[in-house]
């Protein structure tokens, strides 16, 4: 276990109604110093190393966090021709499932297979073309078995939105946001054009040179990964250029930030590269929860980062601005072979 990651508890930031029923409410005092605790180490982790954990267990349960990866992994284990029914070409090529080596990143296949679920299209029906759907517009593709699979991680999707907007309202004080500030950040990310991946991972072959995900930054703002407690699987390039793994701990979800947090604090948060290499003989499966901007915000350096940055002695540079949801198109128009 890297002891060089933060673990960080979200619970002030969460709605005390999402809380497990035996988790004692804080008082107004306790629940101040406490966001001012989590705000700071969110702060420093996102400018230090750009990966944390969050603590959930006062959030999630055992049995649903263990329940969903089990799910996932029973549904990778359904015949092929099952999972090929709800193939990404039959919907609009980024929705449904992807078969073993589908995936490219950098130009090289995946050593994995996955199923990617996506917010509902931003686009009203109406304007969706009746012949052809948008890369993006088509409907999601949920495996019919196993039977549970669509609740279960719609009740997770549920989960991973709001602990997504706790973690962007810790992280608005840890710029030291003014109300009006958030409100502003918040509005960017409140229709979320979230994306949910169920990913499996058959072990590498024994000898051969290959890797599991090819390293990447991710897109948009926050990656909320749960995934089996499989060491060195998951590694991440630290700023001295090593790369470390950032194994799994009980109770707790990894969470590494996205390219629009790099353009919001103008390289403050870098976007931290990261990779999987799966070696261990099992069956390993990971749900990334993706965390992002709504289809159409407009991101470009906040104010805040900018006296943040300035109020620490460090320089921000101006990255533009991005409309996320042509960020994303960019992205994703590159990342199957069909
Ligand atoms: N939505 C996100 N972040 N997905 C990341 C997928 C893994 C990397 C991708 N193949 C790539 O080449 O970017
Ligand atoms: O499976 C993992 O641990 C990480 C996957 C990942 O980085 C991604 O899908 O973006
Ligand atoms: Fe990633």
């Amino acid at each position: 276990m890297p002891d060089n990651l933060p673990i960080i508890d979200p619970l002030p930031y969460l709605p005390a109604s999402s809380l497990l029923p035996h988790i004692p409410s804080l008082s107004s005092t306790e629940l101040q110093a406490r966001r001012e605790e989590t705000a700071q180490k969110i702060h420093k982790a996102c400018r230090d190393i750009g990966f944390f954990y969050l603590k959930v267990d006062s959030y999630l349960s055992k049995e649903e966090m263990k329940e969903v990866l089990e799910l996932g992994r029973e549904f990778f284990h359904r015949p092929d021709g099952e999972k090929e029914s709800i193939g990404l070409e039959k919907s609009d090529g980024v929705r449904g499932y992807q078969k073993l080596h589908q995936n490219i990143t950098k130009g090289k296949a995946d050593h994995h297979e996955g199923l990617d679920l996506y917010a509902l299209s931003p686009y009203s029906p109406s304007e969706q073309s009746s012949q052809k759907v948008r890369p993006l517009e088509g409907p999601n593709q949920w495996p019919s078995q196993p039977e549970m699979f669509k609740p279960k991680l719609e009740r997770w999707i549920e989960k991973m939105k709001i602990l997504g907007w706790a973690v962007m309202h810790a992280m608005a004080d840890g710029l030291g946001m003014k109300e009006q500030e958030w409100g502003e950040l918040g509005g960017m990310v409140q229709d979320s054009f979230w994306v949910m991946r169920v990913i499996g991972y058959p072990p590498l072959p024994n000898g051969a040179d290959g890797i599991s995900c090819g390293e990447h930054k991710d897109y948009g703002c926050l990656t909320l990964l749960h995934a089996d407690p499989i060491p060195s699987s998951l590694q991440v390039l630290s700023r001295s250029n090593e790369w470390i793994d950032a194994d799994p701990i009980e109770g707790c979800i990894i969470v590494n930030i996205g390219e629009m947090w790099e353009i919001w604090t103008g390289g403050m948060y870098p976007s931290t590269l990261h990779r999987v290499v799966h070696r261990s003989p099992t069956y390993r499966v990971s749900i990334p929860f993706f965390y992002e901007p709504n289809f159409d915000a407009q991101v470009k350096l906040l104010k805040a980062a900018e006296r943040k940055a300035e109020g620490e002695g460090r320089k921000v540079e101006d990255r533009g601005e991005v409309v996320y949801g042509d960020f994303l198109l960019g992205k994703v128009s590159g990342n199957f072979k069909y």
